[in-house]
């Protein structure tokens, strides 16, 4: 699926009349930590793929496990036990790798491959990020994994910016050969293969440059300063911020920065984003985002003091499945007394929880702060305005959509520059990009009061509802 998109958007560029020979260098970015496993041998398809051919064709028997494991996975709970264990605890490891073991991270998803498919495992030659596994279509052999995509793995020591052994020896054997070598983001991988040459026309001269995953490349997209912080609003939603020190905790990522090799970033991931928001709304308006917003600008800010958690899948902070919905005191209840309340219910325990684990993870929430933001919901002002307002801050956009991708593009452009080689990354991005930050939402001073008071509210009913489930789950 993931080649023959390559293939659709590559045709869709070439009938636009797109010339690509004026294209000097590609980078890209996509979803984190999930995982393609090239079959044997696999390297021999890549570096010969016939131009009267599509991508797909040529490189359908090039893998050896069929359907990638992607980050909204949960499976893997034992074996992100097992990877703690050899480690000693969980702390050990997320001061290593930046993260305690999380289900989603590829080093439990390799284990479970090997685990449970060790044929496929033995037949494996590579194992890319799906990244590196993009960027390695492009120059027609195997491309490096980059620090930042590398750091959502649970294993890259991030300080040293190498494999953590312990980590790959605790996973799989041999797991060392099949992800090859980790490269600085921001590296020139080599020129584009001649496939591209020949079938679209892309200059032979062309340079591929590590591709990272979505979340650093919108970082770079973002150019976020001090005191800022950036909510992707995409399926999942996503806050994540610069950071000066690299040690990983219990909540939360701590990754490579992509653009700062001195720097990291902190990220912060939850699975109920947008396909809830969408079940909400298709379940209390039916199809349209408009008759959803209206509800949210006709009913009053703090919903009357009902709380409603969301989480149809199983969440990844907190660990924890099922809907649950509080009466102002604090009770739970099964329904609110009017359907349409879970609207308002969702959106604002959705934001109060993107500023409470962020404010975990570093950020200071206040007048002197300011929200980037990004991804498919980013384009809902009704929602970001209860954002900016649990927030306390302004809410900005960048003037152009797609963060990610204007990041990728940015840090191809930077790493072919010809100018002053020590020239920092967003220095350059402003000398030669004229974009600006829009300003969408600015917080309301009544309604900041009223979410003050929410937010240990909300606390406390996620611990009940954790609470809850688990009573649940060991009866
Ligand atoms: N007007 C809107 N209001 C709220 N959510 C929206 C709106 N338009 C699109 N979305 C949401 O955006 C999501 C897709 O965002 P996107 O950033 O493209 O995701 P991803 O990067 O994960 O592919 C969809 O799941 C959809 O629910
Ligand atoms: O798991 C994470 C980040 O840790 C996700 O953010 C993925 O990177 C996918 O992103 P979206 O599809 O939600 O944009």
């Amino acid at each position: 699926m993931w080649v023959k998109a390559l293939d659709l958007a590559l045709d869709k560029l070439r009938a636009s009349g797109c010339d690509l020979s004026l294209v000097a260098g590609i980078c890209g970015c996509a979803q984190q930590h999930g995982s393609v496993y090239w079959k044997n041998n696999a390297s021999d398809l890549l570096s010969n793929l016939d131009p009267g051919r599509f991508l797909h064709a040529d490189l359908a028997t090039a893998f050896s496990l069929m359907e990638s494991p992607v980050w909204m996975d949960s499976s893997t709970s034992l074996y992100c036990r097992k990877l703690e264990d050899s480690f000693g605890n969980s702390e050990k490891l997320a001061q290593t790798t930046g993260s305690r073991a999380y289900e989603r991270f590829t080093a439990s998803q390799i284990a479970k491959v090997y685990d449970t498919k060790p044929g496929i495992y033995q037949i494996t030659e590579r194992i890319s990020l799906i990244s590196s596994f993009l960027a390695s279509i492009f120059i027609g052999g195997y491309a490096s994994i980059d620090h930042s995509d590398g750091s959502g793995m649970n294993l890259l020591d991030i300080k040293n910016r190498k494999w953590c052994g312990e980590a790959l020896e605790a996973v799989a054997p041999g797991l060392k050969e099949k992800l090859g070598e980790v490269v600085e983001n921001l590296t020139v991988l080599g020129q584009i293969a001649p496939y591209f040459v020949q079938r679209y026309g892309f200059n032979p001269e062309c340079k591929v440059v590590s591709f990272t995953g979505d979340n650093p490349a919108s970082l770079a997209g973002m150019n976020l300063g001090a005191g800022e912080v950036a909510i992707s609003l995409g399926t999942s939603d996503t806050v994540f911020l610069s950071l000066e020190e690299g040690t990983g905790g219990l909540l939360g990522h701590v990754l490579c920065n992509p653009v700062d090799s001195s720097l990291f970033m902190g990220l912060i991931c939850f699975k109920n984003g947008s396909l809830t928001r969408e079940r909400i709304k298709n379940l209390c308006v039916g199809e349209s985002w408009d008759k959803f917003n209206q509800i949210l600008e006709t009913t009053d800010v703090g919903n009357y003091g009902y709380i409603g958690l969301y989480y149809d899948l199983t969440e990844i902070t907190p660990h924890i499945q099922g809907e649950y919905r509080f009466d102002p005191d604090g009770n739970l209840i099964s329904k609110f007394p009017a359907p349409e309340m879970d609207v308002r219910a969702c959106i604002e325990s959705q934001a109060i929880r993107l500023r409470l684990y962020s404010e975990r993870l570093g950020y200071s929430s206040g007048h002197s702060s300011s929200i980037l933001i990004t991804g498919g919901a980013s384009s809902n002002t009704a929602i970001l305005q209860i954002i900016s307002n649990v927030f306390n801050a302004p809410v900005y956009t960048l003037d152009l959509p797609d963060s990610a991708c204007l990041g990728a593009g940015y840090m191809a452009a930077y790493a072919l520059r010809q100018s002053d080689e020590r020239i920092p990354f967003y220095d350059y991005i402003n000398q030669i990009s004229g974009r600006k930050r829009c300003l969408l939402c600015t917080p309301d001073e009544t309604a900041c009061k009223v979410y003050m008071q929410l937010v240990s509210k909300y606390r406390d009913c996620e611990n009940k509802a954790f609470g809850i489930y688990y009573s649940r789950l060991t009866p």
